[in-house]
Parts: structure tokens; C-alpha cells; sequence
């Protein structure tokens, strides 16, 4: 299956010209053959918490229609990073996932809201899982600072994921802890994860490293430092035979994890 990771530059507070630009990348996306696209998180809007009031999108009503009428023309999967929303009791990192008739499949707000870009100060919290499916494959969606809680993203693996999408705006400096948390993730729960960061120029301080990871944790493609549009082939059938080789799943004991034992 043909993956479009699209590592995008977008514009603080620009939502009109990232809507545009999106649309631009996605349809180069679906005439190179992609089968599933894949944004970064927080496109419409970047992190321009300050002005959520005028730039988020109100119930998230005109990305639903963007991505729903998008999948639909050109046949492909969604997978739609995230956008910033604005609901009744506040505003949300939220990320929609649609499928090739157009289908919304997933709703998921950020549920790991990530103080040091001042999240907490301006967004709500999500409280629900996203699983979902596109057609045979089974899947699910996190956000960003999300990949550093394991245990959210192995819930999502028990519930019967077997491959992890990743939006993020993960900044330069920590871009280590990007690329080690994420082979780990992919290993721990033997999936693949289809990581896709921002970009922008050298003072706001992204520099892509998007990355696709086999459930072995061998990497099959790293984003360069500049904007990039990528496909790339991935055989979603070899989770099968990986978690059978190592059949962590059937060997994990869950009991001796939830009651918590003090040796003495
Ligand atoms: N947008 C985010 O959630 C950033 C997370 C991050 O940078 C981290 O180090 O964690």
C-alpha cells in the first residue's frame, strides 16, 4: 500500500493559505498514488493559541467538509493531521480521519495536552480512544506529544491497531526523543507507525524527520529537513507473522501490571 506523508510547512495564523496549501499537497499526493495521505498536526491554524478565537475552526465544520470532500473526489484515505477547533466549552487539538468514499471514520481530540508550548493554557483535553479502520486495515491516531505515554498508545494496540498514526509539531531540539520514542513504540506493539512532523525555517525550529517504522522497528523512510511531499510502499501483512514470531501479545501478564506490588 502507497503512504502520502505530507511534511508541511504551515503558516502561523495562515489559514486560509494553509487550507490552500494542504489541498495543493494532498492532490499531488493522490496523483502520485497515494492510498492513504497522512498531515501534520495543528495545519489550519499552527500553534497560534492566542488567537484561537478568530483562527479555530468552529465544530470543526469546514475541515469535516475539506477532507470528506477531498477522500471522496480522489479516492484515497485521510488520515488529517490535526486543526485547531473551537467547541462550546473551549477549544481542541482535534484530528478527523476520513475514508476513500469520503466517510468519516475517526474523531479524536489531543488527550496528552503538552505544557511547555502551553497547551494546558489554552486547549481542552480529549478523553477518548480513536480506532478505526480503513477498509482491511486496522488502525489508530495520536498526537504528538501523545507517543510519550506507552500505555495510551498500547491501548490502542490491544484494542486491535496494527498500525499508528503519529501528527506532530515536534520542535529541533528534542527531535532524539521524536525518532527513539517512536521505534519504540512501533516495537513494543509490533505495528507500524506512519509519523508525520511539521516543518518551517531555522527560527521556528521544526525540521521535519517524519518517519515511517516496521513493526520490527527497522526504519523505512525519514523526512528531510525541508518541505516534502513522500510515497512510500509499506506491506501492512508482515504484522501478522511479527507478532507471531514474538508473541508478546499472548505473553504479556496483564495482572501483574495493575496491582502494584512492593518488594520488600
Ligand atoms: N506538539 C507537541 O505535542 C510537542 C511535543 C514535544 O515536543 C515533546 O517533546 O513531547
Amino acid at each position: 500500500m502507497k503512504i502520502g506523508c505530507i511534511q508541511m510547512n504551515m503558516g502561523f495564523g495562515k489559514v486560509e493559505q494553509n487550507y490552500e496549501r494542504a489541498e495543493v499537497l494532498i492532490r499531488q499526493a493522490a496523483e502520485q498514488g497515494a492510498e492513504i495521505i497522512v498531515l501534520p498536526e495543528m495545519w489550519n491554524s499552527g500553534y497560534a493559541l492566542e488567537q484561537l478565537d478568530e483562527l479555530a475552526d468552529v465544530h470543526g465544520e469546514r475541515t469535516q467538509a475539506f477532507l470528506s470532500a477531498l477522500s471522496k473526489e480522489l479516492g484515497v484515505h485521510i488520515v488529517g493531521g490535526s486543526v485547531s477547533t473551537k467547541e462550546e466549552d473551549g477549544f481542541y487539538n482535534t484530528m478527523y480521519t476520513y475514508n476513500k468514499d469520503g466517510e468519516k471514520v475517526g474523531t479524536y481530540n489531543k488527550a496528552h495536552l503538552f505544557r511547555l508550548m502551553d497547551e494546558h493554557l489554552h486547549l481542552q483535553a480529549g478523553d477518548k480512544m480513536n480506532r478505526f479502520a480503513l477498509g482491511d486495515i486496522e488502525a489508530a491516531g495520536v498526537i504528538c506529544y501523545d507517543i510519550r505515554f506507552p500505555e495510551w498508545l498500547r491501548a490502542h494496540a490491544l484494542a486491535g491497531a496494527k498500525v499508528l498514526f503519529v501528527s506532530a509539531q515536534w520542535p529541533t531540539p528534542r527531535i532524539d526523543h521524536w525518532k527513539t520514542l517512536l521505534q519504540a513504540r512501533a516495537i513494543e506493539n509490533q505495528c507500524f507507525i506512519i509519523a508525520v512532523n511539521r516543518i518551517a525555517n531555522k527560527k521556528e525550529n521544526f525540521n521535519g524527520q517524519s518517519m515511517v517504522i516496521e513493526p520490527w522497528g527497522d526504519v523505512l523512510w525519514v523526512g528531510g529537513d525541508d518541505e516534502e511531499l513522500a510515497i512510500i510502499d509499506v506491506d501492512f501483512s508482515v504484522v501478522d507473522e511479527i507478532r507471531a514470531r514474538i508473541p508478546v501479545y499472548d505473553d504479556r501478564r496483564p495482572s501483574l501490571y495493575e496491582d502494584v506490588v512492593t518488594v520488600k
